[in-house]
């Protein structure tokens, strides 16, 4: 046997009997893993099958009903890739690094495993052969099904030299087998192979605001939602009881991210569209690029209150109705002065309402006194014609009539399908054109950018919510009275005084008690969140940030007043025609320049080939951005192919078919414009198998997804057809940054249709 023979022999044995050796422990940590699982539901068990019956031992069962069911979702949320790393430091120490903390209970807590998130798992994503951080080697475990199947050993105590590549990529091999596998239509987990620029967002401070702008495929949506598992994991005390929103663009989106948080384990986090912000109001209404762009502005504040002061009315001289057999006059003035009044109190219009109408009693009781000569009546006379007055119906009508109470939905719904009350609310700010874009029908479907315009309407108009603040002050207080007298008898009962319950009561106090019993719910902070309007989250994340209107920030600025906010984006994506244009544009209202940039540099979704393509696409907008560096190639160049509009609908069904099979089982979209979406996509979706329409609920988990390009934002898929890139560039203003989205999506090939002549930025050299 030769001798490199006889080496390569031993060196397959060592690998052999580590790999051997990481099986035990995995074995063994899975093993601790079955323990928990059955300690847990068996707690959970005892937890049911206790009535709760006073109101404490309920209070406590809730409780604990609660952890123990976030427990063992979590644990099963893990029981893929349990463990992925190893750390062996310096002093000789090693530990293993996964989706959750072990710990061994009979040896005084010691780590079996540590939290990706826990502070010491911070070098396996952070350590670099020129800065070890103590770290000697890190090893990547690649796993499947409790089995060890291999690992990939990174020794940093050699010269940083012969590391990997320029980019300074951690655990290379294992991210280049992550990057290239098939795509499956679901975003998936990037704990194994979080990178050193990814982990120091991910971990950053939750204070202030934190814009994260990065190119595309640079991984910021997977680092925004690894960083609401960091935050929920490092800060869960606080986060629990207010919850994380994480706002994308459209449904579509938020079902190709809806497993990624559950499969960290992680349920507390309410995922909506702004569209979807606001509790009973369905967005399924489409507006125009042009009236989405009108409607966001932030002039509507404007419009909005000239909308709402505009129902605030007076008679052009008076108003009479009879009253007690005799005329009754709501003269100009008198119905001015209450609304003056009323104005001045500074109060939403609801709550305002009682002002105004306290004013014009009081008025209109005088001109009744009138009527038997002032002076002979004494107050109780004068509380007498005000409480008829009041009963009235015509008289309240009227008095309704002048300040009425108003929901959002009724002053939007107008304001939109009456063309008068628009031209009065947006004299100054809109011209005629404008207006016609806005103007539909009454009672047509509410759109996205309508939700922005409801919230903000329902900050201007208020709730009266008098009568149900009694009501829940009054529930309160019954509770409060209910929970003392339990103290008070747990207290005095000898027989319960077993230790555990006595130390329960020690530490809640009653009035605590009554709160907990207020929110004794089974609902998490994001569930209640989702039913109530005026939640305010203890931290924001936005995805897709440059494309929200300045209306849609408002409503989130809203929903944080701490402006705890990660916002991550891409200005040179911003498809939207009010969408960002700069950072610092879009934050100023709100937080002036306190606040943090970070920046994602590499691309890892699309490959260089793509990439150098797309890069003149991106140089020839307005912008200093530089397209963000691939890590791979796939050795496919991009491929064109001109085919004369009227033959597309019969040659694209052959062109698709021929891609998808060059893909094999992975995914592959066609990106259209939305005018031939609607001419083609019916037909498509039914003469081309394995083919749907993006946006239906099975769109993206079906072989060929047929999108727009505004559909596809924040997706992708193996191979990627582009049909009609002309007509994308000459869209909307923002077409380029439309073709520099579409071309951005693939993970492998990428196919360019186009009826013309191919645009020349295009063009592989782009001249
Ligand atoms: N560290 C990583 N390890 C493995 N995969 C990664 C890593 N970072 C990013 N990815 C993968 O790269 C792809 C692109 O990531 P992501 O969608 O988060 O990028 P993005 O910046 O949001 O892109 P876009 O701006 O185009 O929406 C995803 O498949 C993601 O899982």
């Amino acid at each position: 046997m030769s001798n490199a023979r006889a080496d390569r022999d031993a060196h397959a044995d060592q690998r052999g009997r580590e790999i051997a050796d990481e099986q035990d422990y995995l074995s063994m940590l899975y093993a601790k893993l079955d323990d928990l699982r059955e300690e847990t539901t068996r707690r959970l068990r005892t937890t049911l099958r206790d009535s709760g019956g006073s109101p404490q031992a309920r209070t406590e069962r809730d409780i604990s009903t609660r952890m123990y069911t976030d427990r063992l979702t979590q644990i099963s949320a893990v029981e893929h890739g349990l463990c992925f790393g190893r750390l062996d430091l310096d002093g000789g120490e090693s530990f293993h690094i996964g989706r959750l903390g072990l710990f061994d209970e009979e040896h005084d807590y010691e780590p079996l495993l540590v939290d990706w998130r826990a502070p010491a798992a911070r070098p396996f994503y952070l350590a670099t052969a020129a800065s070890r951080d103590g770290v000697r080697r890190r090893r990547h475990l690649r796993t499947s099904m409790r089995r060890v199947l291999d690992f990939e050993d990174e020794v940093l105590d050699l010269d940083a030299a012969e590391q990997g590549s320029d980019l300074g990529l951690a655990g290379e091999a294992t991210l280049l087998a992550k990057l290239d596998a098939r795509r499956t239509g679901q975003m998936q987990d990037i704990v194994e192979t979080i990178q050193g620029e990814q982990d120091r967002i991910i971990r950053a401070s939750m204070n202030g605001v934190l814009v994260v702008q990065g190119g595309p495929g640079t991984g910021k949506t997977a680092v925004a939602l690894h960083r609401a598992a960091y935050l929920l994991y490092t800060f869960r005390e606080q986060l629990a009881k207010r919850g994380v929103l994480v706002v994308g663009p459209n449904e579509t989106f938020l079902r190709y991210i809806g497993q990624v948080l559950p499969s960290l384990g992680e349920t507390g986090v309410l995922l909506s569209t702004t569209g979807g912000l606001y509790p009973g109001v369905t967005a399924t209404g489409a507006d125009s690029p042009r009236a989405a762009e009108i409607k966001g502005r932030a002039d509507m504040v404007a419009v909005l209150t000239a909308a709402v002061r505009d129902r605030q009315r007076v008679p052009r001289d008076y108003v009479e109705i009879t009253f007690d057999r005799a005329p009754l006059r709501f003269h100009r003035k008198a119905v001015t002065q209450a609304r003056t009044k009323a104005r001045r109190a500074r109060r939403p219009h609801n709550l305002a309402r009682r002002v105004f109408r306290d004013e014009l009693y009081a008025a209109l009781t005088l001109q009744v006194a009138d009527r038997y000569g002032r002076d002979l009546l004494d107050p109780r006379d004068l509380d007498e014609i005000s409480a008829e007055l009041r009963a009235d119906p015509a008289v309240t009508a009227e008095v309704e009539a002048l300040w009425p109470e108003l929901t959002p939905q009724q002053v939007l719904d107008e304001l939109l399908s009456d063309a008068d009350r628009l031209a009065d609310a947006t004299r100054k700010h809109l011209d005629d054109a404008e207006r016609a874009a806005l103007l539909r029908e009454p009672g047509a479907p509410w759109t996205a950018a309508d939700v922005s315009l409801l919230d903000e309407l329902a900050e201007l108009l208020g709730e009266d919510d008098a009568a149900t603040r009694a009501e829940q002050d009054r529930r309160q207080r019954e509770e409060l009275a209910y929970v003392q007298g339990v103290l008070h008898i747990m207290e005095q009962d000898e027989e319960i005084a077993d230790e555990e319950r006595l130390r329960v009561s020690d530490v809640l106090d009653a009035e605590l008690l009554a709160e907990r019993q207020q929110t004794r719910s089974d609902l998490t902070a994001a569930e209640r969140a989702a039913e109530d309007r005026t939640w305010t989250f203890g931290h924001v994340i936005v995805d897709e940030a440059q494309e929200l209107s300045p209306m849609a920030w408002r409503v989130l600025m809203r929903r944080c007043p701490s402006r705890s906010m990660t916002l991550v984006g891409d200005v040179a994506q911003t498809g939207a025609l009010g969408g960002a244009r700069s950072w610092g544009e879009v934050l100023g209202p709100y937080v002036q320049d306190r606040w943090n940039l970070a920046e994602l540099t590499v691309n890892y979704r699309t490959p260089a080939e793509i990439m150098a393509l797309a890069a003149n696409v991106l140089s020839t907008m307005d912008t200093e951005l530089r397209a963000p560096v691939s890590v791979r190639t796939s050795g496919h160049e991009p491929w064109t192919r001109q085919v004369p509009e009227e033959h597309l609908a019969a040659e694209l069904p052959e062109l698709i078919a021929a891609e998808r099979a060059s893909i094999g089982d992975g995914t592959l979209a066609v990106l259209l414009p939305p005018e031939l979406l609607a001419d083609l996509g019916p037909a498509l979706a039914t003469s081309v198998p394995g083919s749907a329409i993006g946006t239906d609920p099975e769109g993206l988990s079906s072989p060929v997804a047929l999108l727009t390009v505004e559909q596809c934002k924040g997706l992708e898929f193996d191979g990627v057809l582009v049909v009609d890139p002309e007509r994308i560039l000459d869209g909307s203003e923002h077409g380029a940054n439309d073709l520099y989205v579409a071309l951005t999506r693939a993970t492998q090939r990428l196919g360019i249709v186009h009826p013309g002549p191919l645009p020349t930025l295009l063009h592989p050299s782009g001249k």
